[in-house]
């Protein structure tokens, strides 16, 4: 006769949008989990700063600690879930504890990940507990298990993708409905998918954070968030949509990783940018909070995952999908491959790469304007695809070129916009965005 195996009992600090979805999922999907997980998963404990506060779910039959690291340290806990948020403070102290205590530790917390994985993936190669972090990259998409275990025997050549539900929301809302940049991102702060500091959206770091993890995976390589050049989409306007959307392309944040080699070996290139997306790509029909990443193998091709990149139910559909790993005992070196053996790669310098680009200028609407503009892509070694002038603006005032550039150097680019650097035939900095490829 066997018996049936001890239930998973678990530990929740962070009682948000996520730890809320955490403990609804956990409760109406028992039945499913258990039978697949092999026993149950039980809530034991929780934290959060407010004990108080109406969370729309009874935390009454869970004991409360209002220290997260006593909580990561109960004898009646197996496995703790980190869902408070932020590199450092109370999440980076209750995951090191729980570790350290030989305790599992689950995570959505792509910001510690990103500056802090590499010491806790070594607390738990050393505790030999398992630490895992799906929900960190991409919300609901299970995209870290597709690349440590779908693509495990690739070499990956490429990953990229759109990898912020909050940017993606705003982009295309603005694109569709003609909105203003603040009260889009209003909304989507409101419906949850936003960081508790909304400018790590907006300015790319929550993407950055993400792209570095999945580089890491993906290449077996350290993590190196301080490797990645960051633009965010505060600069985007929506003349820009629209241009680009008279061009055939929609706009988009986008993270790309890849490896090269060069005579002085390797290198890791890691940026968030916004881009321009061709209609018919398949990022280009990536709306709202959806997320999508494109891994390239050697042997499997190009991959494609897509689905809701935050909110509460896909968030906390991975939080679980890693507690079942932990229940079964699937679990394997959190970066795929044990720490020590990851490679420490410089980062590239994308200058030499080639690539087309949109680039936006403000300009004062007087003679002489676009001849010093397309004087300086000519010395800077520019080819220039296309060049538009919109409208005319009342008398004195500014008026947007747009151009898109023949492929070529990246560096050209920025040696042409350094020769009209001081110009004051310019209204604020160019914008330059490149043009994904198909
Ligand atoms: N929201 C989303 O769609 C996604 C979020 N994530 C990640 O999941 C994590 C949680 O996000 P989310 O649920 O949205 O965040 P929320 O801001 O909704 O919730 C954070 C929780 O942590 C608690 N908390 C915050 N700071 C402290 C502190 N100093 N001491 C004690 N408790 C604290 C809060 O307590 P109280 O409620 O009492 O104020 C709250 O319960 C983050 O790492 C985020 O990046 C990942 C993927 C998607
Ligand atoms: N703020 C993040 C949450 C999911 O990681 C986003 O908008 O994508």
């Amino acid at each position: 006769m066997t018996t049936p195996s001890a239930p998973l009992r678990i530990a929740i600090a962070g009682l948000g949008t996520v730890g809320v979805g955490v403990i609804r999922l956990l409760a109406t999907n028992a039945g499913i989990i258990a039978a697949r997980a092999g026993r149950r998963i039980e809530v034991v404990a929780v934290s959060a700063r407010d004990r108080g506060k109406d969370r729309g779910v009874d935390i009454a039959p869970f004991a409360w600690e209002d220290d997260m690291t006593a909580l990561a340290r109960r004898d009646d806990v197996d496995v703790v879930v980190e869902l408070v948020g932020g590199s450092d403070g109370p999440a980076l102290a209750c995951s090191r504890a729980a570790l350290a205590a030989g305790k599992g530790l689950v995570t959505a917390n792509k910001a510690m990940i990103a500056h802090h994985g590499l010491e806790l993936a070594g607390l738990a190669e050393a505790s030999n507990a398992p630490l895992k972090f799906e929900a960190a990259v991409a919300g609901g998409i299970p995209v870290i298990k597709g690349l440590r275990e779908g693509t495990s025997a690739n070499a990956l050549t490429k990953v990229y993708g759109i990898l912020n539900g909050t940017c993606n929301y705003i982009l295309s809302t603005m694109e569709r409905t003609g909105a203003d940049f603040a009260a889009v991102l209003a909304e989507a702060q409101a419906r949850g998918f936003a960081e508790a500091d909304p400018a790590f959206d907006i300015e790319g770091v929550d993407a950055a954070h993400k792209l570095a993890i999945l580089a890491a995976i993906g290449f077996g390589t350290r993590v190196d968030f301080a490797g990645v050049r960051i633009a965010g989409i505060t600069r985007v306007r929506a003349a820009d949509i629209a241009q680009a959307d008279a061009l055939g392309f929609v706009i988009r944040l986008v993270g790309e990783a890849d490896v090269e080699e060069t005579p002085q070996g390797a290198r890791l290139l890691q940026r968030v940018r916004p881009c321009l997306v061709a209609r018919g790509h398949p990022l280009s029909a990536v709306d709202g909070p959806t997320n999508a990443v494109v891994a390239e193998g050697n042997f499997s091709g190009r991959l494609l995952f897509q689905g809701a990149g935050a909110g509460d139910g896909p968030t906390a559909s991975a939080v679980a999908a890693d507690l079942i790993d932990i229940a079964r005992d699937e679990v394997g070196a959190p970066f795929s491959i044990p720490v020590a053996n990851l490679a420490a790669i410089p980062p590239a310098e994308p200058g030499e790469r080639t690539e087309r680009s949109y680039i936006r200028f403000m300009v004062k609407d007087r003679p002489g304007v676009l001849a010093e503009i397309t004087a300086a892509m000519r010395d800077g070694g520019v080819s220039i695809e296309s060049l538009i002038q919109q409208g005319r603006s009342a008398e004195g005032g500014e008026v947007m070129v747009a151009m898109v550039t023949h492929e070529g150097p990246e560096a050209n680019v920025a040696r042409a916009l350094a020769l009209l650097e001081g110009s004051d035939s310019l209204a604020g900095d160019p914008l330059v965005l490149p043009i994904l490829p198909l």
